[in-house]
């Protein structure tokens, strides 16, 4: 290449950086625009990373997990790929609580998509979910969606830019977790797909995403969207199911929980069976309130002796000690760390089970401190997006 080929072809990659962050080189005037033949013929990195799967190997994987797939399963699968063939939309959403196999299903539709050089984009709320997802990124950072949004919000992918053209080559999107998201969220996306598909089949015009698939995953009794000050009311009226999108929804609903058997023993699947209904069951409120004669905003109810841990003495240390049996011995094993969490609604307990644990590390602490807030200094927070997590 010549000096004047690799300087256009740099020039041409960063360009395409700075679009999908919603700038470019012409907005610095001290920078070099490159040659617009170079511009088209840089070579689009996204579409290149969702389509460089090995096709032998996503077909194996699919056809290995396909043939597991439970009937309520496979429903929703036959439905979906239905969808994608007829290249005219729908949307989905997947009903399902913790351990009824939403990843396990996603995980199959994706094999299948990408064996067939199809591009499948799985995203979730929140980082945590997305690593769980194959190629899966969170949404906000994948379709680029601001942090403060309203109902007129618009995500930031521009024209021509690269994600602009990989969203049009998309055959599937995959939102897990939809129910944390704010509906303000959906309907930025979905406006900003219509108007970036504007050129593609005109009869998709009125389809929601502009009739590109969308199965939405979660389940409505965990965690909805976060509103800082918010009534229940509120919260309840950001939720997926009150946007205008849900009308064309059509809901499937995974009841079987796949988690259930894997237990040691039938006693052992019994007892997590036993504990998992009960847990439906307070989430559907079916547990009663003890005070049933009393007025109250927050119901009270009782948790059964037998799901507690009654030392209330020194009752973090009881807690360590049930979830991390024989710490010091298997601390270094990762299956051993993989299957075990201490959920906790305050950082405060966090940092008191942290430093109980750490006593028996041996070495010394270090703190390695991240970003947790965002400067406004441009007065539009989305073009400093160093915390957004990925
Ligand atoms: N059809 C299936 N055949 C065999 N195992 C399955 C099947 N479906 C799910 N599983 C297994 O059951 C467990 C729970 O499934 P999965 O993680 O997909 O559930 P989930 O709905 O995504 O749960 P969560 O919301 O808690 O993440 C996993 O270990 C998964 O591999």
């Amino acid at each position: 290449m010549t000096a004047y080929e690799i300087e256009n072809y740099a020039l041409a990659e960063v360009e395409k950086l700075l679009n999908e962050v919603g700038k470019s080189l012409r907005d610095y005037s001290t920078m070099l625009y490159p040659d617009e033949a170079f511009l088209q013929h840089s070579c689009n990195r996204l579409i290149e990373e969702e389509t460089s799967y090995d096709k032998v190997d996503m077909k194996t994987q699919h056809d290995r997990l396909h043939s597991n797939l439970n009937s309520e399963q496979f429903k929703v699968y036959q439905s979906i790929i239905t969808s994608v063939n007829s290249q005219y939309g729908g949307l989905y959403f997947v009903y399902g609580s913790g351990g009824c196999g939403k990843t396990y299903l996603w995980k199959t539709l994706c094999c299948r998509l990408r064996s067939e050089g199809k591009i499948v984009l799985p995203v979730a709320s929140s980082g945590i979910t997305a690593v769980l997802l194959p190629g899966g990124r969170t949404a906000h950072s994948r379709f680029q969606i601001p942090i403060k949004l309203d109902q007129y919000s618009v995500a930031g992918i521009n024209h021509g830019s690269d994600i602009a053209e990989l969203i049009k080559k998309t055959s599937l999107i995959i939102w897990d977790e939809a129910p944390m998201q704010h509906i303000y969220g959906f309907e930025a996306v979905d406006r900003s797909f219509r108007d970036i598909m504007s050129s593609v089949d005109p009869k998709r015009k009125n389809l929601p995403f502009r009739g590109i698939t969308v199965v939405f995953g979660g389940d409505f009794r965990q965690i909805l969207p976060f509103i800082p000050k918010a009534s229940r009311s509120e919260v309840v009226n950001a939720s997926l199911n009150q946007s205008r999108l849900w009308d064309f929804c059509t809901v499937f609903l995974l009841l079987r929980n796949m988690r259930l058997g894997s237990g040691i023993s039938h006693a052992h699947n019994k007892k997590i069976a036993e504990f998992s209904k009960w847990v439906l069951d307070v989430g559907d409120g079916k547990i009663p309130n003890i005070h049933p004669n009393e007025f109250h905003s927050n119901p009270e109810i009782l948790i059964p002796r037998k799901y507690l841990i009654e030392d209330y003495i020194s009752s973090v240390k009881s807690i360590i000690d049930v979830t991390y049996p024989y710490f010091t011995k298997n601390m270094s094993s990762q299956a051993y760390l993989k299957e075990r969490a201490i959920l906790t609604p305050t950082n405060a307990i966090v940092d008191n089970i942290n430093s109980h644990l750490l006593e028996f590390i041996p070495g010394t602490s270090h703190t390695y401190l991240s970003q947790d807030s965002i400067d406004d200094v441009y007065g539009d927070i989305f073009y400093n997006l160093p915390v957004v997590p990925d």
